[in-house]
């Protein structure tokens, strides 16, 4: 009997009507190992759990950009997915070249998803982004457009903290500057403006995953810490929340920035804020280039006003290493590179092999879960959808996902086209103008799937309609 055609098909409405290929001999898959399973979610589910295919895997095609780690690019390819790996990110018209071909793409935080580049990637299923941060994808459109985006919370949170706290001391001491002098034969000892940090303030701007872990591992070291959130946050230890940004700015001795770039952040500190500070006090940005008036932190050192800042993030990094760091990716480049007691590093915040190997395990399993299951489980941008597998006793069951605009009466219409089938199980939820939907249904035949799946698409509710066997 001919296999089912076309299982995944995206709305014309949004971006046309897209097939995947599919395997000439795709019939109902026998179950096989992989990482996800052999994970603690699996051990929650039945033992004998059948994974689900969307289609034989090695039509599955992935783009892995920014050098996504080896404990990634190991779960992916097990999965028998195709899948290509490159270690820079790329410019946007290459980048468009290559997204046109591919169901799933692996980037860190350089490589920017915008609704220009994502609407042209016809067949992409979901992003990963093998990092924290999601301000590099338009998270909205790529909602709209039935494509799922995961991250990994918080897996590099700890070694932000830990390079911040080396940060603290390095500029408490000068270090970065006595060992440059060094380096150019010249000994310079001085005490001068040099400090414990033990007594000092720590004044935290974002406590979420890596502020608070910071404020845990300042107090360790006999700082006061103080936090401004826009959420009331649970004070971990001693540390303190301050009703505002300026009573921040205006108490610590040490400011450290971890929110996330939103239009609120932009220039969350400028010339305003600066001034607000003591004099004598240290910035430190790792969070995101934007959040810092870079300018006017550069007047504010020369001034004497602020004694030293560490920079993480810049507002253009470059795609790949190399010899950028000057004026014709950031005007001020070379300024910052003149001041006295600035550590500039080249976006390494969460670069230790902890956190990179975490993270591929992290958003790789999570990929594997939304290709082979549908299921949705931390995701950034589509509802959160989780369904426990289909058993081997239940070998002629489909699993069918419609994602859909969030308008009335869609679920009776879909259920008007599952009716002929016995519903096992089914769920649906929504965010914002999306809806996901997801049914297993039991009895189904090869020739069933097409038409069900067609019978989907034909609703003008319809973003993406995948069937899962
Ligand atoms: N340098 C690096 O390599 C890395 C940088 N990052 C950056 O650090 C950021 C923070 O990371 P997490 O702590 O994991 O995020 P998180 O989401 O756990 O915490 C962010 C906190 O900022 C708060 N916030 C949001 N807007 C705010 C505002 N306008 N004023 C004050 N607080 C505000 C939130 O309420 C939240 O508590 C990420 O969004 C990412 O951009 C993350 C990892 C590595
Ligand atoms: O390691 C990276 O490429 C990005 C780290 C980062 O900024 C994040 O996780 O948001």
């Amino acid at each position: 009997m001919a296999a089912p055609r076309d299982i995944v098909q995206r709305s014309p409405g949004t971006d046309g009507s897209h097939t995947l290929s599919v395997s000439p001999t795709a019939t109902f898959h026998s179950p096989r190992s992989n990482s996800f399973m052999a994970g603690s979610f699996a051990h929650r589910a039945a033992a004998a759990a059948k994974q689900l295919k969307p289609f034989n895997t090695e039509d599955i095609k992935i783009l892995l950009l920014e050098n996504v780690n080896q404990t990634g690019r190991d779960i992916l390819k097990a999965q028998g997915y195709q899948v290509e790996f490159l270690k820079t990110s790329l410019p946007e018209d290459q980048l468009i070249e290559k997204i046109r071909d591919v169901h799933v793409i692996g980037i860190r935080s350089k490589t920017k998803l915008t609704a220009k580049v994502l609407s042209e990637a016809k067949n992409l299923l979901v992003i990963g982004c093998f990092c924290i941060g999601t301000n590099q994808v338009d998270l909205d459109y790529a909602a709209k457009h039935g494509i799922a985006v995961f991250n990994s919370p918080f897996a590099n949170s700890r070694s932000v903290a830990e390079l911040v706290i080396a940060e603290i001391i390095t500029l408490a001491r000068q270090l970065g500057d006595r060992s440059l002098e060094m380096h150019r034969g010249t000994w310079n000892k001085v005490s001068s403006k040099c400090w414990e940090i033990r007594g000092k303030t720590l004044g935290i701007v974002g406590y979420g995953h890596i502020g608070s872990q910071l404020s845990v591992l300042a107090e360790a070291m006999g700082m006061s810490v103080i936090y401004y959130d826009i959420l009331t946050l649970m004070a971990i230890g001693t540390a303190r929340q301050v009703p505002t940004l300026e009573a921040l700015l205006e108490e610590a001795d040490f400011v450290t920035l971890h929110v996330p770039e939103t239009p609120e952040t932009k220039n969350l500190i400028s010339t305003a804020h600066l001034e607000r500070m003591k004099t004598g006090s240290y910035l430190i940005n790792a969070s995101r280039g934007t959040v810092v008036d870079i300018p006017a932190l550069i007047k504010a050192m020369r001034a004497g006003k602020i004694a030293g800042a560490a920079l993480d993030v810049y507002p253009n990094e470059p795609a790949a290493n190399g010899d950028y760091f000057v004026n014709d990716l950031n005007s001020w480049a070379e300024d910052l590179r003149g001041l006295n007691n600035i550590i500039l590093t080249p976006h390494i915040g969460g670069s230790t092999e902890e956190a990179q190997r975490a993270i591929g395990v992290e958003v790789a399993e999570a990929l594997v879960r939304y290709i082979n299951q549908g299921i949705t489980l931390g995701s950034v941008n589509l509802p959160e959808v989780t369904m426990r597998s289909l058993t081997l006793d239940e070998p002629n069951h489909a699993r069918v996902i419609y994602i859909h605009r969030n308008v009335p009466g869609v679920l009776r219409k879909v259920n008007e086209i599952l009716a002929e089938h016995n519903v096992d199980k089914q769920i649906s939820d929504s965010k914002g103008d999306v809806a996901y939907l997801m049914a297993d249904i039991s009895d189904v035949k090869t020739e069933d799937i097409k038409e069900i799946r067609d019978s989907l698409d034909a609703l003008s509710s319809r973003i993406m309609t995948r069937v899962l066997y």
